[in-house]
């Protein structure tokens, strides 16, 4: 079936991937960006509808919702991917980290599954099996149930965003189902040294570096199940096992 997806932060690595992935298989992508960067041209001239779009302005939050509200006719399934890899030694005051945190990973997800509900509700009635029918995703962090003692503040709002997983999947039962995605070591950075990369493969009992496709097929499985709502799904190589 034809999907509409909106995914937050499609300008780069796994959000990027998750667009191009939709776009090949017929479905519309509407994608939200911060950073222009020459993927956003390559996603629009593969037909992606493509928003401008810093989580932390609260007026582009606003106009999103606003012109998905106005120019799309269904919406089936809400990715939240987009985030900020925040340390706690960032320069920023803590009050001003942590605030940050919340707005991106809490606030904004927030405020659009509020706003955009009703849309998946109705397209998952369109559907002749409209239990389960749509989707939306939070994607979180192995670190919501572990904690991290240098990114304490990304770790309580990656949590937070779990804890709504579990709110949003009990309001919009049963038409839609709300998950989240935990993932631990999908994707290196490219300021990554090789001291890094050892330590952090050595984390868990699967050492390697997962790839975008770990959470593709997670979400593609998600996507065609009626029946998995409210749960956390951890893509961490057994981390919790070392
Ligand atoms: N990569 C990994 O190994 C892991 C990833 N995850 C989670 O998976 C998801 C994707 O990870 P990954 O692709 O590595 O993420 P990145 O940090 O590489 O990119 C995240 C995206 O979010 C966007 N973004 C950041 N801040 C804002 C903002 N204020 N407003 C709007 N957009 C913003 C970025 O835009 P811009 O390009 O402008 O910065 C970028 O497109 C994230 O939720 C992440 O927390 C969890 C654990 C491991
Ligand atoms: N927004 C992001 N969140 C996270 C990233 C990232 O690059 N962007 N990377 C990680 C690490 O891979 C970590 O899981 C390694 O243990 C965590 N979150």
């Amino acid at each position: 079936m034809e999907r509409t997806i909106l995914i937050t932060g499609v300008g780069k690595r796994i959000g990027y991937a998750l667009a191009k992935h939709y776009l090949a298989q017929g479905h519309h992508v509407i994608g939200t960006y911060r950073t222009h960067y020459d993927s956003i041209e390559q996603l629009g001239k593969l037909g992606a509808s493509l928003h401008s779009c810093d989580l932390t302005d609260p007026a582009a939050i606003e106009a999103l919702i606003a012109h998905i509200n106005e120019h799309h006719a269904r919406l089936d399934t809400i990715i939240h991917n987009a985030s900020d890899w925040l340390p706690d030694n960032n320069g920023l005051s803590p009050g001003d980290t942590m605030a940050r945190m919340m707005q991106i990973h809490v606030s904004a997800p927030y405020q659009i599954n509020l706003a955009l509900a009703p849309l998946l509700i109705a397209a998952a009635k369109t559907n002749d099996d409209n239990i389960g029918a749509s989707n939306i995703i939070h994607i979180t962090d192995y670190v919501a149930e572990k904690g991290s003692k240098k990114h304490i503040a990304y770790a309580a709002s990656k949590a937070a965003l779990h804890n709504m997983t579990l709110s949003f999947a009990s309001l919009l039962a049963p038409h839609v189902k709300v998950n989240s995605i935990a993932p631990a070591m999908i994707l290196f950075n490219d300021h990554d040294d090789d001291a890094y990369k050892v330590k952090a493969l050595a984390k868990a009992i699967l050492p390697k570096e997962a790839g975008n496709n770990e959470i593709i097929s997670l979400i593609d499985y998600l996507q065609n199940s009626h029946y998995v709502t409210g749960r956390s799904y951890a893509v961490d190589g057994g981390r919790q096992l070392k």
